[in-house]
């Protein structure tokens, strides 16, 4: 038996969800491109857990049921309330959706009927839930969810208390569409290996959040913002990145397990941070972002991942970093569920080997004489 550091390479499922194939992402055979550039995230959804894409009155339901669902429990607001003001949004996240099953009397049901509309539930939650947290912690109020709009609509209503322009909303939506799934990515295997045996969906999704937290992760975009922060003005960031990559650091935001030829998602996200910043005047958060990309590529010859523009899109949508690896949640959440839906039909436990390194022939010696 020979270990593969990191798996990587391993084939560990087979799945019909999304496919990267040469480096071309599709989800259920739609291209990516064609997705972000026509689908809205509920189409999306849809697309990720039922295999198709929704007809005009499939849509309409879903749209209602989403609506239907997305309050969450006055309990779980209350505890929401006691959580330390300057505790780890995701790792308020991660005890919130845990603490959500609680409150769900359907949680070990494991019928087909009950899981799908567990996944639509988690779906509709996890945006009040983050918008909560953030309005708790400035001291405010949380807001209660908008009927009849859309999940990039309703998260920043319930975020900022007002209606979001259109703008705004059309550029989270696009966001969203472009963080649903990501075939065998880290959290979405955590969340089958959890229910692969035969937990429930509240504890995959649980696990989903833990492993979306870290920074070599779904936390990189956090720390993609906290570095264009360091970073601070134009004429800084070439000297910057080359010091980091002289101390033999990594920069976040670059390189990726399977792409090794560019991140298909970036140059939408790319897209949309130069289309806020000529909309708000101010291109240098993009032009900064365009540099680094620049000095990285020359250097280590990375490229961006979804994480890296990611982080000035969302500045610019005047959203506090601490929300950004929530916001990849809130949006996974519809790929983590289709995964967990998929692992429950025809489930085998996942339980792989250890190559074992450890000492041998050792002979048990009594406490007093050791
Ligand atoms: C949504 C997502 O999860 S996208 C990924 C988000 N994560 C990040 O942006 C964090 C920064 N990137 C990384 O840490 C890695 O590229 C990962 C975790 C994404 C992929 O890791 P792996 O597939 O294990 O790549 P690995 O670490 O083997 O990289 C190969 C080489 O490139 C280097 N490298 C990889 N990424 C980076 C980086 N961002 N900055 C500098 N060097 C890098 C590694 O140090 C390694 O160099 P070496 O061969 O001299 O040791
Ligand atoms: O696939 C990966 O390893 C990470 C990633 O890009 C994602 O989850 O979107």
């Amino acid at each position: 038996m020979t270990a593969t550091k990191g798996l990587e390479g391993i084939v560990a499922t087979t799945s019909s969800i999304s496919s990267i194939v040469d480096g071309v992402l599709t989800y259920r055979g739609y291209n990516i491109d064609d997705l972000a550039e026509h689908a809205t995230f509920e189409e999306v959804a849809y697309l990720l857990w039922f295999g198709k894409l929704p007809n005009a009155e499939e849509l309409k339901a879903l749209k209602q049921d989403l609506s239907d669902y997305a309050a969450i429990p006055d309990e779980l607001i209350q505890q929401l309330k006691l959580y330390p003001k300057d505790a780890n949004t995701m790792a308020a996240l991660r005890s919130a959706v845990s603490a959500l099953a609680l409150y769900d009397e359907t949680s070990d049901d494991m019928s087909r009927e009950a899981n799908e509309k567990k996944a639509v539930k988690l779906q509709a939650q996890l945006p009040t839930i983050v918008a909560a947290i953030a309005r708790i912690r400035q001291g405010k109020e949380p807001v209660a969810p908008k009927a009849g709009v859309s999940v990039a609509e309703n998260f920043l209503y319930m975020l900022r208390g007002e209606d979001p322009e259109e703008t705004s909303v059309k550029a989270l939506d696009q966001a969203l569409v472009l963080h649903a799934d990501h075939e065998l990515n880290a959290s979405t295997f955590a969340s089958r290996v959890t229910v692969a045996t035969l937990s429930d969906i509240y504890s995959g999704v649980t696990s989903a959040i833990g492993a979306l937290k870290g920074p070599l992760h779904g936390g990189a975009n956090e720390a993609v913002m906290k570095m264009l922060n360091e970073i601070g003005s134009l004429d800084r960031a070439e000297s910057y990145i080359m010091e980091k990559l002289n101390n033999r650091e990594k920069i976040m935001g670059f390189g990726h397990r399977v792409y090794k030829n560019g991140d298909p998602r970036a140059k939408h996200l790319q897209k949309m941070s130069r289309e806020l910043g000529q909309m708000k005047g101010d291109l240098t958060l993009y032009e900064m972002s365009v540099l680094v990309e620049e000095t990285v590529t020359k250097q280590k010859g990375l490229k961006p991942n979804v994480d890296f523009y990611s982080a000035s899109v969302y500045t610019q949508l005047g959203i506090e970093q601490e929300l950004f690896t929530p916001i990849f949640a809130i949006s996974r959440v519809s790929g983590w569920t289709a995964h967990i839906l998929e692992q429950y039909d025809g489930n085998r436990i996942i339980r792989p080997r250890a190559e074992y390194t450890g000492l041998t022939d050792q002979k048990y010696v009594p406490v007093e004489l050791r």
